[in-house]
């Protein structure tokens, strides 16, 4: 396994958001989370990345066996959880370019290697981007391009996407949905993957480009249900997500 979370609970600014919270991902499985407004989508995310704001008030987060409950985000992300944000932000000074070469080489004088080189060039990055600050200024699409080509270089073991597909045009939805397949190795036989994801999307659009294993719907800080994603966002179009809840396929917990 190579993420546990057992009976979490979760508290923000005194406010008790996240309970009970039950959820298993194996090596190189792909789960995704759904939920309305307010359901907890983020809280969870901030929780797993070990946010100072976001209070465990019980449970246990276990990542490849350790109990990373109380690491920092610093000691999560050098074990191998990788995150991108829905609308990280701005870091003035710092370059794509230098930041990369930061999280692939640890040493800014060293440059990108020809393979980051070339991932730059697929996520249509030229040279006179890379010279631009982190996200200030950037669109929609071109967040979100950066957030991948950071996880790129990275590598993590478990990455997190908050709505990889908001606020993205179709031809950058392909292109971030190729980058995703890549990092989570959907070209290899599911056996064979060791990089798992976790994503949030509300509509569901990026599954039509990145294959998931497991669903879960996130109402009022507690897992109503996990299924079949197909199934489960078939149910949410036609039943909403409380009445989506009730239905057949859906299996109580993922562990
Ligand atoms: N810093 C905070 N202070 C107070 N309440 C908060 C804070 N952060 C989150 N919450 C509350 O926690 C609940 C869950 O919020 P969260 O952002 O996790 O939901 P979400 O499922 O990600 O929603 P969305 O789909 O709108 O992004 C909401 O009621 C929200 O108001």
């Amino acid at each position: 396994m190579l993420l546990k979370i057992e009976d979490l609970a979760v508290q923000v600014e005194g406010k008790q958001v996240l309970k009970d919270i039950d959820l298993c991902i194996k090596e190189g499985e792909t789960h995704v989370l759904l939920g309305p407004n307010g359901g907890g989508k983020s809280t969870l995310f901030m929780s797993i990345l070990g946010f100072p704001n976001y209070k465990i008030t019980n449970g246990n987060i276990i990542f490849k066996g350790e109990d990373i409950t109380n690491l920092t985000t610093t000691e999560r992300v050098q074990k191998g959880i990788g995150v991108s944000f829905q609308t990280p932000p701005a870091i003035r000074g710092v370059s794509v370019e230098n930041l990369l070469r930061l999280i692939e080489n640890k040493d800014i004088e060293k440059e990108l290697s020809p393979k980051m080189q070339n991932l730059c060039t697929k996520l249509k990055f030229n040279q006179d981007f890379l010279k631009r600050d982190v996200n200030l200024g950037f669109s929609g699409g071109e967040v979100k391009r950066s957030e991948i080509l950071q996880l790129l270089a990275q590598k993590p073991e478990f990455v997190m996407f908050d709505e990889p597909d908001s606020g993205v045009d179709i031809e950058n939805v392909e292109l971030i949905a190729e980058e995703i397949n890549e990092l989570l190795e959907k070209n290899t036989k599911p056996k064979q993957r060791t990089r798992s994801g976790l994503l949030i999307t509300h509509l569901g659009y990026i599954l039509n480009y990145v294959n998931a294993d497991i669903a879960h719907v996130l109402l009022d800080g507690e897992i109503a249900c996990s299924g079949n994603p197909e199934e489960i966002i078939q149910d949410v179009k036609t039943e909403g997500f409380r009445g989506c809840v009730e239905c057949a396929e859906c299996i109580s917990k993922s562990c």
